[in-house]
């Protein structure tokens, strides 16, 4: 006789089923809310690190136009008027240069490529005998002003008759070349009588990187007014010797405006020129990677702060 075996079956109770259902459900929610699973948490990072890095590389531009970028060539200068500020009333003015109108202007063709290049070779030669503990160091061929740790030194009196292996009489040439061309095209494009102009100090080399500054030397990043800065300033040229975005990154020029902030993107041999008063506040980004190199040559309208051409001593 087969043997029968005998399963105790419990009498079905689908409300039972049911309830056990709903317990699972209600358990599964539960620890959803309180152990997420791994996949979200790693979705969860992802995002955070990608808004961090955002936020890293954007809060900082707020940029609402960009004048000129880096990857364009521009062939004929592109001028900006801008509204002259009140600060002009306040000194005495000089027919033939004094701002009448004000504004700033971008031209890729006043130096060439390779004028550039050697301009920022020199830079990179005097800048190598010293530089700041921070992340700005300056180079004034005029004054001799080199940046060494977190003070200056007078490179003419520091290295003395040395300084001749390190800079040669055609260097200085080309610098004397560059600034000519500079104050012809200001000259220019304001309607100015380039004679009635002078070069002025501080004129000088800069080389950035992304050290952490030192001392307040090193904070070149300020909102500014090159005439409150610099007092003698009436127009200001930075002459870029360096690529942003591929040399550097961060460390473009911001015009900081009413109406918003306009930028122009530092490219090699790009000169950028504009009256210097308050109607031209403006800051450099931060440079975040890289080394930024460029040459600031600014004129005055007033003889007293008149310089001359930086020479070999
Ligand atoms: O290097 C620049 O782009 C600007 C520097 C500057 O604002 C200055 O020298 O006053
Ligand atoms: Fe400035």
């Amino acid at each position: 006789m087969p043997i029968q075996r005998r399963v105790n079956v419990k009498p079905t109770d689908n409300n039972g089923i049911e309830k056990k259902i709903k317990r699972g459900n209600a358990h599964r929610q539960a620890s959803f809310f309180k152990r997420p699973p791994v996949y979200l948490l790693i979705l969860i990072a992802f995002v955070a690190c990608g808004a961090v890095g955002w936020l890293y590389f954007n809060l900082d531009s707020e940029i609402t136009e960009t004048l000129v970028r880096q990857g364009e060539v521009i062939q004929q200068p592109r001028i900006f008027e801008v509204k002259c500020s009140e600060d002009y009333d306040n000194y005495k003015r000089y027919p033939g240069c004094t701002p009448q109108t004000c504004g700033r202007a971008v031209t890729d063709h006043v130096v060439t490529h390779e004028e550039a290049r050697m301009l920022r070779r020199l830079a990179e030669r005097g800048l190598s005998l010293a530089g700041s503990d921070g992340g700005a160091s300056i180079l004034d061929l005029h004054s001799g002003a080199l940046s060494m740790g977190k003070q200056f030194v007078n490179i003419y009196r520091y290295f003395g008759d040395q300084i001749k292996e390190v800079f040669s009489e055609e260097d200085f040439q080309l610098y004397r070349s560059v600034r000519t061309r500079i104050q012809g095209v200001i000259a220019e494009t304001f309607g100015l009588d380039q004679s009635r102009m002078h070069l002025t100090k501080p004129t000088f080399f800069s080389r950035i990187n992304s050290t952490v500054a030192k001392t307040t030397h090193d904070e070149y990043w300020h909102p500014h007014i090159d005439k409150v800065t610099y007092g003698s300033f009436d127009y200001t040229s930075l002459l870029y010797l360096s690529d942003y975005g591929s040399d550097f990154g961060g460390g473009r020029f911001v015009f900081m405006d009413t109406d918003g902030n306009r930028t122009v993107e530092p490219r090699t041999g790009r000169l950028s020129f504009f009256s210097s008063g308050s109607e031209n506040l403006h800051r450099v980004e931060k440079v975040r990677w890289g080394t930024r190199f460029a040459i600031t040559v600014s004129f005055t309208c007033d003889p007293a702060h008149a310089i001359v051409d930086p020479a070999l001593p």
